[in-house]
Protein backbone atom coordinates (compact mmCIF):
# COMPACT_ATOMS: atom_id res chain seq x y z
CA UNK A 1 0.00 0.00 0.00
CA UNK A 2 1.57 3.09 -1.15
CA UNK A 3 0.84 6.31 -1.17
CA UNK A 4 -0.84 6.64 -4.62
CA UNK A 5 -3.42 3.91 -3.63
CA UNK A 6 -4.62 7.19 -1.82
CA UNK A 7 -6.64 9.50 -4.09
CA UNK A 8 -4.92 12.06 -6.22
CA UNK A 9 -5.87 15.08 -4.44
CA UNK A 10 -5.35 13.64 -0.85
CA UNK A 11 -3.52 16.19 1.42
CA UNK A 12 -0.54 15.29 3.13
CA UNK A 13 0.34 17.28 5.85
CA UNK A 14 2.13 18.35 9.10
CA UNK A 15 0.47 20.37 11.66
CA UNK A 16 1.30 22.91 14.45
CA UNK A 17 -0.37 25.46 16.77
CA UNK A 18 0.88 28.98 17.45
CA UNK A 19 1.67 29.25 20.99
CA UNK A 20 3.64 25.83 20.68
CA UNK A 21 6.11 26.67 17.93
CA UNK A 22 6.30 30.81 17.59
CA UNK A 23 8.42 32.39 20.78
CA UNK A 24 7.69 36.44 20.33
CA UNK A 25 5.68 35.66 23.16
CA UNK A 26 6.05 39.25 23.02
CA UNK A 27 7.49 40.93 19.81
CA UNK A 28 6.17 43.32 17.49
CA UNK A 29 3.08 44.02 18.91
CA UNK A 30 1.62 40.98 20.28
CA UNK A 31 -0.44 40.93 23.24
CA UNK A 32 -0.27 38.30 26.54
CA UNK A 33 -2.91 35.35 25.76
CA UNK A 34 -4.04 33.13 28.45
CA UNK A 35 -1.17 30.54 27.86
CA UNK A 36 1.93 33.40 28.31
CA UNK A 37 0.08 33.85 31.51
CA UNK A 38 -0.66 30.39 32.53
CA UNK A 39 2.68 29.16 31.31
CA UNK A 40 4.27 31.69 33.53
CA UNK A 41 2.75 30.52 36.68
CA UNK A 42 4.34 28.42 39.40
CA UNK A 43 3.25 25.03 38.66
CA UNK A 44 0.98 24.79 35.62
CA UNK A 45 3.86 23.61 33.72
CA UNK A 46 5.39 20.59 34.69
CA UNK A 47 8.82 20.72 33.82
CA UNK A 48 8.47 25.08 34.78
CA UNK A 49 8.97 25.57 30.81
CA UNK A 50 6.60 28.70 29.14
CA UNK A 51 6.40 28.97 25.02
CA UNK A 52 8.38 32.45 25.69
CA UNK A 53 10.66 31.13 22.84
CA UNK A 54 9.20 27.39 21.69
CA UNK A 55 10.74 27.12 18.49
CA UNK A 56 11.37 30.68 17.66
CA UNK A 57 8.96 29.51 14.53
CA UNK A 58 8.34 33.53 14.39
CA UNK A 59 11.72 33.83 13.21
CA UNK A 60 12.94 30.80 11.41
CA UNK A 61 9.04 30.08 9.43
CA UNK A 62 11.15 30.46 6.08
CA UNK A 63 13.62 27.55 7.55
CA UNK A 64 10.69 25.82 8.62
CA UNK A 65 8.81 25.77 5.67
CA UNK A 66 12.21 24.64 3.61
CA UNK A 67 11.43 21.25 6.31
CA UNK A 68 8.06 20.87 4.84
CA UNK A 69 8.99 21.14 1.21
CA UNK A 70 12.47 18.85 2.17
CA UNK A 71 8.96 16.62 3.17
CA UNK A 72 7.66 16.50 0.23
CA UNK A 73 3.87 17.57 1.95
CA UNK A 74 1.02 19.15 0.06
CA UNK A 75 -0.54 20.80 2.76
CA UNK A 76 0.11 22.44 5.83
CA UNK A 77 -1.85 23.33 9.11
CA UNK A 78 -1.12 25.83 11.61
CA UNK A 79 -2.78 28.50 13.89
CA UNK A 80 -3.30 32.19 13.87
CA UNK A 81 -2.12 33.81 17.43
CA UNK A 82 -5.14 35.90 18.25
CA UNK A 83 -3.01 38.12 20.62
CA UNK A 84 -0.56 38.77 17.73
CA UNK A 85 -3.76 40.52 15.72
CA UNK A 86 -5.37 42.13 18.41
CA UNK A 87 -2.98 42.73 21.09
CA UNK A 88 -6.75 43.50 23.46
CA UNK A 89 -8.81 40.77 21.71
CA UNK A 90 -10.31 43.29 19.84
CA UNK A 91 -10.07 47.18 18.83
CA UNK A 92 -6.29 48.30 17.64
CA UNK A 93 -4.76 45.70 15.13
CA UNK A 94 -1.20 45.19 15.18
CA UNK A 95 -0.16 45.36 11.66
CA UNK A 96 3.03 43.55 12.00
CA UNK A 97 0.98 40.51 13.09
CA UNK A 98 -1.06 40.38 10.07
CA UNK A 99 2.37 40.97 7.92
CA UNK A 100 3.66 38.06 9.83
CA UNK A 101 1.03 35.48 8.86
CA UNK A 102 0.69 37.23 5.28
CA UNK A 103 4.25 36.64 4.70
CA UNK A 104 3.34 32.29 5.98
CA UNK A 105 0.59 32.01 3.71
CA UNK A 106 2.56 33.70 0.95
CA UNK A 107 5.82 31.44 1.10
CA UNK A 108 3.55 28.35 1.74
CA UNK A 109 1.67 28.87 -1.82
CA UNK A 110 5.14 29.98 -3.16
CA UNK A 111 6.72 26.21 -2.38
CA UNK A 112 3.09 24.84 -3.17
CA UNK A 113 1.57 23.84 0.08
CA UNK A 114 -1.46 24.61 0.56
CA UNK A 115 -2.48 25.93 3.97
CA UNK A 116 -5.00 24.70 6.19
CA UNK A 117 -5.49 27.93 9.42
CA UNK A 118 -7.14 27.14 12.39
CA UNK A 119 -8.68 30.58 13.81
CA UNK A 120 -8.11 29.26 17.54
CA UNK A 121 -6.01 26.86 19.11
CA UNK A 122 -6.19 28.30 22.66
CA UNK A 123 -3.92 31.22 22.79
CA UNK A 124 -6.88 33.53 23.47
CA UNK A 125 -5.97 37.02 24.04
CA UNK A 126 -5.37 37.68 28.23
CA UNK A 127 -7.43 41.12 28.35
CA UNK A 128 -10.71 38.96 27.26
CA UNK A 129 -10.23 36.62 29.88
CA UNK A 130 -10.07 39.80 32.96
CA UNK A 131 -13.81 39.87 31.21
CA UNK A 132 -14.64 36.26 31.91
CA UNK A 133 -13.18 34.71 28.93
CA UNK A 134 -15.35 32.53 27.00
CA UNK A 135 -17.75 32.77 29.71
CA UNK A 136 -18.66 35.95 28.44
CA UNK A 137 -20.66 36.73 24.93
CA UNK A 138 -18.80 39.58 24.30
CA UNK A 139 -15.66 37.29 23.59
CA UNK A 140 -18.02 35.67 21.21
CA UNK A 141 -18.25 39.07 19.17
CA UNK A 142 -14.48 39.43 19.41
CA UNK A 143 -13.75 36.43 17.94
CA UNK A 144 -16.00 37.18 14.83
CA UNK A 145 -14.42 40.59 14.47
CA UNK A 146 -10.70 38.64 14.86
CA UNK A 147 -12.43 36.28 12.21
CA UNK A 148 -13.74 38.59 9.70
CA UNK A 149 -10.55 40.42 10.07
CA UNK A 150 -8.35 37.01 9.27
CA UNK A 151 -11.33 36.18 6.37
CA UNK A 152 -10.58 40.05 4.66
CA UNK A 153 -6.85 39.34 4.90
CA UNK A 154 -6.45 36.38 3.99
CA UNK A 155 -9.29 34.73 2.31
CA UNK A 156 -7.76 35.02 -1.44
CA UNK A 157 -5.26 32.74 -0.70
CA UNK A 158 -6.36 30.21 1.69
CA UNK A 159 -8.67 27.54 0.88
CA UNK A 160 -9.04 25.63 4.61
CA UNK A 161 -10.38 27.60 7.50
CA UNK A 162 -10.88 25.61 10.96
CA UNK A 163 -12.56 27.90 13.42
CA UNK A 164 -11.68 25.88 16.58
CA UNK A 165 -9.28 23.20 17.53
CA UNK A 166 -10.92 21.02 19.72
CA UNK A 167 -13.47 22.55 21.70
CA UNK A 168 -13.35 19.74 23.98
CA UNK A 169 -10.10 21.28 25.67
CA UNK A 170 -10.72 24.48 25.47
CA UNK A 171 -14.10 23.91 27.77
CA UNK A 172 -13.69 21.06 29.97
CA UNK A 173 -10.06 20.42 29.81
CA UNK A 174 -9.57 23.96 30.55
CA UNK A 175 -12.43 24.92 32.75
CA UNK A 176 -13.41 22.06 34.74
CA UNK A 177 -10.53 19.67 35.44
CA UNK A 178 -8.57 23.15 34.89
CA UNK A 179 -5.23 21.34 33.58
CA UNK A 180 -4.62 24.07 30.77
CA UNK A 181 -5.26 27.82 30.37
CA UNK A 182 -7.38 29.70 32.03
CA UNK A 183 -6.76 26.67 34.67
CA UNK A 184 -10.31 26.71 36.28
CA UNK A 185 -12.16 23.98 38.03
CA UNK A 186 -15.89 24.58 37.35
CA UNK A 187 -18.46 22.21 35.21
CA UNK A 188 -20.96 24.60 34.98
CA UNK A 189 -18.31 26.76 33.60
CA UNK A 190 -17.44 24.22 31.90
CA UNK A 191 -20.39 24.21 30.00
CA UNK A 192 -21.39 27.73 29.38
CA UNK A 193 -17.49 27.83 27.63
CA UNK A 194 -18.70 25.09 25.67
CA UNK A 195 -21.81 26.77 24.69
CA UNK A 196 -20.57 30.12 23.97
CA UNK A 197 -17.44 28.40 21.42
CA UNK A 198 -20.42 26.48 19.77
CA UNK A 199 -22.34 29.37 19.15
CA UNK A 200 -19.12 31.33 18.07
CA UNK A 201 -18.00 28.68 15.47
CA UNK A 202 -21.92 29.01 14.08
CA UNK A 203 -22.00 32.29 13.74
CA UNK A 204 -18.27 32.52 12.49
CA UNK A 205 -19.24 29.71 9.62
CA UNK A 206 -22.37 31.97 8.75
CA UNK A 207 -19.86 35.28 8.11
CA UNK A 208 -17.52 33.26 6.41
CA UNK A 209 -20.46 32.44 3.72
CA UNK A 210 -21.66 35.79 3.66
CA UNK A 211 -17.83 37.29 2.20
CA UNK A 212 -18.50 34.77 -0.56
CA UNK A 213 -14.98 33.53 -0.33
CA UNK A 214 -13.81 31.11 -2.54
CA UNK A 215 -12.33 28.54 0.55
CA UNK A 216 -14.18 25.72 3.01
CA UNK A 217 -14.63 26.20 6.53
CA UNK A 218 -14.90 23.75 8.99
CA UNK A 219 -14.03 22.89 12.54
CA UNK A 220 -11.67 20.74 14.62
CA UNK A 221 -12.89 17.84 16.97
CA UNK A 222 -10.31 15.79 19.24
CA UNK A 223 -12.46 12.34 19.02
CA UNK A 224 -12.54 9.29 20.50
CA UNK A 225 -13.49 5.31 20.09
CA UNK A 226 -15.62 5.02 23.57
CA UNK A 227 -15.68 1.46 24.31
CA UNK A 228 -17.43 -0.91 27.64
CA UNK A 229 -14.86 -2.72 29.44
CA UNK A 230 -17.52 -5.14 29.29
CA UNK A 231 -20.58 -6.31 28.19
CA UNK A 232 -22.53 -5.46 31.00
CA UNK A 233 -25.65 -3.26 30.80
CA UNK A 234 -24.07 -0.80 33.04
CA UNK A 235 -20.59 -0.24 31.37
CA UNK A 236 -22.31 0.29 28.30
CA UNK A 237 -24.39 2.84 30.32
CA UNK A 238 -20.96 4.22 31.28
CA UNK A 239 -19.88 3.73 27.81
CA UNK A 240 -23.21 5.83 26.42
CA UNK A 241 -22.46 8.68 28.93
CA UNK A 242 -18.44 8.93 28.13
CA UNK A 243 -19.20 9.29 24.45
CA UNK A 244 -21.66 11.97 25.08
CA UNK A 245 -19.00 13.86 27.24
CA UNK A 246 -16.43 13.58 24.85
CA UNK A 247 -17.53 13.13 21.57
CA UNK A 248 -21.09 14.17 21.05
CA UNK A 249 -21.53 17.53 23.06
CA UNK A 250 -19.82 18.78 20.09
CA UNK A 251 -20.37 16.10 16.82
CA UNK A 252 -24.26 17.27 17.73
CA UNK A 253 -24.19 20.70 18.31
CA UNK A 254 -22.41 21.36 14.76
CA UNK A 255 -24.28 18.85 12.85
CA UNK A 256 -28.07 18.51 14.55
CA UNK A 257 -27.97 22.00 16.27
CA UNK A 258 -29.03 20.18 19.50
CA UNK A 259 -26.80 18.78 22.26
CA UNK A 260 -27.52 14.81 23.10
CA UNK A 261 -30.12 14.38 25.84
CA UNK A 262 -28.64 11.35 27.63
CA UNK A 263 -26.03 14.01 29.24
CA UNK A 264 -28.14 16.89 28.39
CA UNK A 265 -30.86 15.73 31.35
CA UNK A 266 -27.81 14.73 33.71
CA UNK A 267 -26.88 18.35 32.91
CA UNK A 268 -30.05 20.17 33.43
CA UNK A 269 -31.09 18.30 36.79
CA UNK A 270 -27.31 19.35 37.97
CA UNK A 271 -27.64 23.42 36.84
CA UNK A 272 -31.70 23.62 36.16
CA UNK A 273 -30.36 27.31 34.39
CA UNK A 274 -28.79 26.01 32.02
CA UNK A 275 -32.10 25.05 30.58
CA UNK A 276 -32.23 28.68 29.88
CA UNK A 277 -29.93 28.84 27.04
CA UNK A 278 -29.02 25.54 25.77
CA UNK A 279 -31.92 25.72 22.90
CA UNK A 280 -29.42 28.83 21.55
CA UNK A 281 -27.21 25.93 20.74
CA UNK A 282 -29.22 25.60 17.29
CA UNK A 283 -26.95 28.56 15.99
CA UNK A 284 -23.73 25.87 16.34
CA UNK A 285 -25.13 24.12 13.38
CA UNK A 286 -24.42 25.86 10.24
CA UNK A 287 -23.91 23.78 7.06
CA UNK A 288 -19.77 23.48 7.37
CA UNK A 289 -17.73 21.67 4.09
CA UNK A 290 -15.34 19.60 6.34
CA UNK A 291 -15.16 17.90 9.63
CA UNK A 292 -11.19 18.07 11.25
CA UNK A 293 -10.97 15.01 13.33
CA UNK A 294 -8.00 14.83 15.27
CA UNK A 295 -7.27 10.90 16.78
CA UNK A 296 -4.82 10.19 19.28
CA UNK A 297 -6.27 6.65 21.10
CA UNK A 298 -9.59 5.13 22.39
CA UNK A 299 -11.06 5.45 25.89
CA UNK A 300 -12.25 2.58 27.58
CA UNK A 301 -14.60 2.74 30.36
CA UNK A 302 -16.38 0.66 33.21
CA UNK A 303 -19.31 1.86 35.52
CA UNK A 304 -19.17 3.93 38.56
CA UNK A 305 -21.67 4.93 40.29
CA UNK A 306 -19.80 8.10 41.70
CA UNK A 307 -19.36 10.11 38.48
CA UNK A 308 -22.38 12.01 37.40
CA UNK A 309 -21.14 9.89 34.19
CA UNK A 310 -21.23 7.00 35.51
CA UNK A 311 -18.20 5.77 34.13
CA UNK A 312 -14.74 5.79 34.90
CA UNK A 313 -11.63 5.06 32.63
CA UNK A 314 -9.57 1.84 32.54
CA UNK A 315 -6.67 1.31 31.25
CA UNK A 316 -6.33 -1.70 29.54
CA UNK A 317 -2.79 -3.96 28.02
CA UNK A 318 -1.10 -3.29 25.26
CA UNK A 319 1.55 -1.03 23.70
CA UNK A 320 1.26 2.72 24.96
CA UNK A 321 2.78 6.66 24.24
CA UNK A 322 4.96 8.46 26.38
CA UNK A 323 1.57 10.34 26.66
CA UNK A 324 0.35 7.08 28.19
CA UNK A 325 -1.83 6.76 25.37
CA UNK A 326 -3.08 3.28 24.36
CA UNK A 327 -1.78 2.87 20.34
CA UNK A 328 -5.08 1.85 18.94
CA UNK A 329 -4.80 2.28 15.25
CA UNK A 330 -8.37 1.11 14.18
CA UNK A 331 -9.56 3.34 16.13
CA UNK A 332 -8.84 6.06 13.52
CA UNK A 333 -10.91 3.72 11.15
CA UNK A 334 -13.71 3.24 13.62
CA UNK A 335 -14.20 7.21 14.45
CA UNK A 336 -14.09 8.06 10.53
CA UNK A 337 -16.88 5.44 9.69
CA UNK A 338 -18.85 6.16 12.73
CA UNK A 339 -18.56 10.23 11.64
CA UNK A 340 -19.62 9.36 8.10
CA UNK A 341 -22.41 6.62 9.04
CA UNK A 342 -24.06 9.27 11.97
CA UNK A 343 -23.05 12.50 10.75
CA UNK A 344 -22.43 12.69 7.32
CA UNK A 345 -21.50 12.70 4.07
CA UNK A 346 -18.95 15.50 4.84
CA UNK A 347 -15.58 15.79 3.86
CA UNK A 348 -13.52 14.41 6.89
CA UNK A 349 -9.74 15.31 6.97
CA UNK A 350 -7.83 13.90 10.21
CA UNK A 351 -5.97 17.09 11.01
CA UNK A 352 -4.19 15.57 13.53
CA UNK A 353 -2.35 11.87 14.58
CA UNK A 354 0.87 11.32 15.95
CA UNK A 355 2.51 10.31 19.28
CA UNK A 356 4.88 11.62 21.20
CA UNK A 357 7.71 8.54 22.61
CA UNK A 358 11.20 9.13 24.55
CA UNK A 359 13.48 10.39 21.63
CA UNK A 360 16.92 10.54 22.29
CA UNK A 361 19.92 11.28 19.81
CA UNK A 362 22.14 8.50 19.50
CA UNK A 363 25.14 8.68 17.13
CA UNK A 364 23.56 11.74 15.92
CA UNK A 365 20.30 9.42 15.05
CA UNK A 366 16.92 9.76 16.02
CA UNK A 367 15.90 6.22 15.19
CA UNK A 368 12.07 6.80 16.54
CA UNK A 369 11.08 3.44 14.88
CA UNK A 370 7.93 3.24 17.13
CA UNK A 371 6.49 6.07 15.65
CA UNK A 372 7.15 4.84 11.95
CA UNK A 373 4.80 2.03 13.05
CA UNK A 374 2.26 3.77 14.70
CA UNK A 375 2.12 6.28 11.32
CA UNK A 376 2.59 3.05 9.29
CA UNK A 377 -0.43 1.33 11.79
CA UNK A 378 -2.77 4.87 11.36
CA UNK A 379 -2.12 5.76 7.72
CA UNK A 380 -3.21 2.09 6.63
CA UNK A 381 -6.07 2.55 9.12
CA UNK A 382 -7.40 5.65 7.20
CA UNK A 383 -7.24 4.19 4.08
CA UNK A 384 -9.20 1.40 5.39
CA UNK A 385 -11.88 3.86 6.09
CA UNK A 386 -11.71 5.36 1.97
CA UNK A 387 -12.24 1.92 0.78
CA UNK A 388 -15.21 1.73 2.56
CA UNK A 389 -16.43 4.92 1.03
CA UNK A 390 -15.45 7.81 3.66
CA UNK A 391 -14.77 10.60 2.37
CA UNK A 392 -11.37 11.29 3.45
CA UNK A 393 -9.97 14.17 2.21
CA UNK A 394 -6.63 14.58 4.12
CA UNK A 395 -4.08 13.61 6.75
CA UNK A 396 -1.83 15.53 8.89
CA UNK A 397 0.81 14.35 11.21
CA UNK A 398 1.19 15.79 14.80
CA UNK A 399 3.37 17.39 14.36
CA UNK A 400 6.02 18.71 12.24
CA UNK A 401 8.87 19.52 14.99
CA UNK A 402 8.76 18.80 18.35
CA UNK A 403 7.27 21.52 20.72
CA UNK A 404 5.88 23.04 23.25
CA UNK A 405 3.18 19.95 24.76
CA UNK A 406 0.94 22.36 27.02
CA UNK A 407 0.94 21.46 30.78
CA UNK A 408 3.60 18.89 29.47
CA UNK A 409 6.41 21.41 28.65
CA UNK A 410 8.95 20.52 26.00
CA UNK A 411 9.22 16.64 27.95
CA UNK A 412 6.91 15.37 25.22
CA UNK A 413 7.96 15.17 22.01
CA UNK A 414 5.56 14.26 19.38
CA UNK A 415 7.72 15.91 16.28
CA UNK A 416 8.76 14.61 12.95
CA UNK A 417 11.88 16.58 13.45
CA UNK A 418 13.99 16.77 16.96
CA UNK A 419 14.21 19.95 18.11
CA UNK A 420 17.55 19.63 20.07
CA UNK A 421 16.69 23.04 23.01
CA UNK A 422 20.27 22.89 24.35
CA UNK A 423 21.83 23.13 21.12
CA UNK A 424 20.09 26.60 19.34
CA UNK A 425 16.71 24.98 18.28
CA UNK A 426 18.11 22.84 15.85
CA UNK A 427 15.74 20.86 13.70
CA UNK A 428 17.24 17.52 13.41
CA UNK A 429 15.17 14.91 10.93
CA UNK A 430 13.91 12.03 13.22
CA UNK A 431 14.20 8.51 11.21
CA UNK A 432 10.30 9.23 10.78
CA UNK A 433 10.88 11.91 8.98
CA UNK A 434 13.03 10.55 6.34
CA UNK A 435 10.34 7.68 6.62
CA UNK A 436 7.55 10.23 5.33
CA UNK A 437 9.56 11.64 2.59
CA UNK A 438 10.20 8.44 1.14
CA UNK A 439 6.27 7.43 1.73
CA UNK A 440 5.19 10.49 0.46
CA UNK A 441 7.40 10.23 -3.00
CA UNK A 442 5.90 6.74 -3.51
CA UNK A 443 9.13 5.15 -2.22
CA UNK A 444 7.51 2.63 0.29
CA UNK A 445 5.28 0.66 0.83
CA UNK A 446 3.31 0.77 4.47
CA UNK A 447 3.16 -3.35 4.13
O1 LIG B 1 -1.40 16.31 22.61
C1 LIG B 1 -0.95 16.40 21.29
C2 LIG B 1 -1.78 17.45 20.55
N1 LIG B 1 -3.20 17.16 20.67
N2 LIG B 1 -4.06 18.05 20.01
C3 LIG B 1 -3.80 19.48 20.25
C4 LIG B 1 -2.32 19.81 20.16
O2 LIG B 1 -2.11 21.18 20.50
C5 LIG B 1 -1.52 18.88 21.06
O3 LIG B 1 -0.14 19.20 21.04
Amino acid sequence: MKREMFPSDFLWGVATASYQIEGAYNEDGKGESIWDRFAHTPGKIKDGTTGDVACDHYHRYREDIALLKELGVNSYRFSVSWPRIFPCGKGEVNQKGLDFYNALVDELLKQGIKPLLTLYHWDLPQPLQFHGGWTNTDTVQAFLEYAMLLFKTLGDRVELWATFNEPWCISFLSHELGEHAPGIKDRRTALQVAHNVLVAHGKAVKAFRGKNLPGKIGIVLNLYPVHPLSESEQDKEAATLSDCYRNRWFLDPVFKGKYPEELLSVYQKLYGDFAKDYESIQVASEKMDFLGVNYYSREVVSYDPKSILKSKTVKVEGKRTDMDWEIYPQGIQEILVRINREYGPIDLYVTENGAAFKDEMKNGKIQDYERIDFLKEHFKNTYYAIQQGVPVKGYFVWSLMDNFEWAHGYSKRFGLFYVDYNDNLKRIPKESARWFKKFLNNEISLE
